[in-house]
């Protein structure tokens, strides 16, 4: 039993917030989470607080931006309430993928063929169902499609020649920003809004000339700073700390000005694969893609495996030529089970396309663990349609939907994790045994 501690949940994740207060034996606090008919969130925290250490649970899914006004609104109500301190504590952490210096990635030279197997004739690196996007084609039941876009941006292209032969001019950043935006809330006939176009933050990574104008290198004075802009909210509504799980961008511990325990999931993604992959010291673990590198191959240290590298070649030409980014393997796994280690799984796309190309390349079996398992659009039946054998992730997210949907999913329990973390940070005890890589 802890005392003197307080326990509250937001909405994003109450199954989290009931079994992390299971295990350190404390009923949740009791609050009001509404809204208002305007959509405004509205909180009213029903127990004291005074004095007490304050813990709120709340991930940065489903309506992520509700779900963290709300966390703003909770923090702050609790220090208006005289609590001693508020710790935020946010498995997958909102907004923490967005680059604050967006950039133009650029890769190594193309190559015909990956790992010196020459590429077969009728491959490509789609995945089924299609990945959205601009000018692809139309996805079904997909909410957030980019349909709409597409036709826009088909009319934006820079420099097109006219079927009358004239050059079409090149829009000014203000027409084509207008022209945009002027698309993400269109109302149809039936007075209703239409779906907005969706973006993952892969798209930080598309040239500016997609959209019609011409970037300088370098910084993009037009893209918002929203990773800092997170965490001086947070900081600012009043919380004191931060407990989350596998920042996408650990360096983003940075921006803050108040403590940040960034905890990993590797102990439980490494416990997984000693204990359910058969003659996983004959397997091989690989990251999708550079950015995991370090995330794969400390796993890959650990138990003592061998490690290969998926390169994604990003230089296109044209904009419609973005998703079929060439994908190279650096790594043999001819004749192997093949372990994608990675952080987050937004569309699918990257994990879906890597196991495509592994198996490709003579893997017997492909098995996917993945920390934070957001699983949007359509990447549940793009999982299911995939090469990918099983797929492994935790319930920083609620995971419940997405189980039902999808077979080959198996969910790791987080909350003893955190419920630790809370118990020592609640002490002051050191949590540097629940966030060592080794
Ligand atoms: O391809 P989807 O699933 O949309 O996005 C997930 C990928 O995007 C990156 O930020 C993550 O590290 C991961 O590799």
């Amino acid at each position: 039993m802890v005392r003197n501690i307080c326990l509250l949940g937001g909405n994003s994740h109450p199954q989290l917030t009931d079994s992390v207060c299971n295990i350190l034996g404390i009923p949740p606090c009791n609050r009001i989470l509404s809204k208002f008919s305007g959509g405004e969130s509205r909180c009213e925290i029903k127990d004291s607080v005074r004095g007490k250490d304050v813990y709120i649970i709340q991930s940065g899914s489903g309506s992520v931006n509700d779900n963290l006004m709300e966390l703003c609104i909770m923090i702050s109500a609790c220090k208006t309430g005289s609590a001693k301190r508020v710790t935020a504590v946010v498995p997958l952490f909102p907004y923490s993928r967005q680059p604050d210096f967006p950039y133009n990635k650029s890769g190594a030279p193309l190559s015909g063929s990956s790992n010196g197997h020459a590429q077969k004739k009728d491959y490509t690196f789609e995945s089924v169902p299609a990945t959205p996007r601009p000018g692809g084609p139309r996805s079904s039941g997909l909410l957030n499609g980019v349909n709409g876009l597409a036709e826009k941006l088909a009319k934006t292209t820079t420099g097109d020649r006219q079927p009358n032969g004239n050059e079409q001019h090149p829009p000014k950043r203000s027409d084509t920003l207008s022209s945009l935006s002027s698309n993400t809330s269109r109302h149809q006939p039936d007075g209703s809004l239409s779906s907005q176009p969706s973006f993952t933050t892969h798209d930080y990574e598309k040239p500016a000339h997609s959209v019609g104008f011409q970037a300088k290198p370098g910084y993009k004075q037009w893209v918002a700073l929203a990773g800092t802009l997170v965490a001086d909210l947070l900081t600012c509504a009043g919380a004191d700390h931060i407990i989350t799980m596998d920042l996408h961008d650990p360096q983003y511990q940075g921006f803050f000005d108040i403590p940040v325990d960034n905890l990993y999931g590797k102990p439980l993604i490494q416990n997984y694969i000693q204990q359910y992959i058969p003659d996983y010291r004959d397997a091989v673990v690989v990251s999708p893609d550079a950015g995991g590198a370090k995330r794969a191959s400390l796993i890959r240290d650990s138990l003592d495996i061998d490690f290969a590298l998926i390169h994604k070649e990003r230089r296109p030409i044209k904009y419609t030529e973005q998703r079929n980014a060439s994908m190279m393997l650096v790594g043999d796994v001819s004749g192997r089970v093949c372990i994608l280690v990675d952080d987050l799984i937004d569309t699918g796309n990257t994990i879906t396309r890597a196991a495509k190309l592994l198996k490709n390349e003579g893997a017997t079996k492909v098995y996917a663990l993945v920390t934070h398992g957001v699983f949007s659009g359509d990447s549940i039946p793009r999982i299911n349609a995939s090469y990918i054998d099983k797929i492994i992730v935790t319930n920083s997210v609620p995971q419940d939907e997405h189980k039902r949907l999808c077979p080959k999913l198996e969910v790791l329990d987080i909350s003893a994790v955190f419920a630790e973390a809370i118990r020592r940070v609640h002490h002051g005890e050191s949590i540097s045994v629940l966030f060592q890589y080794n």
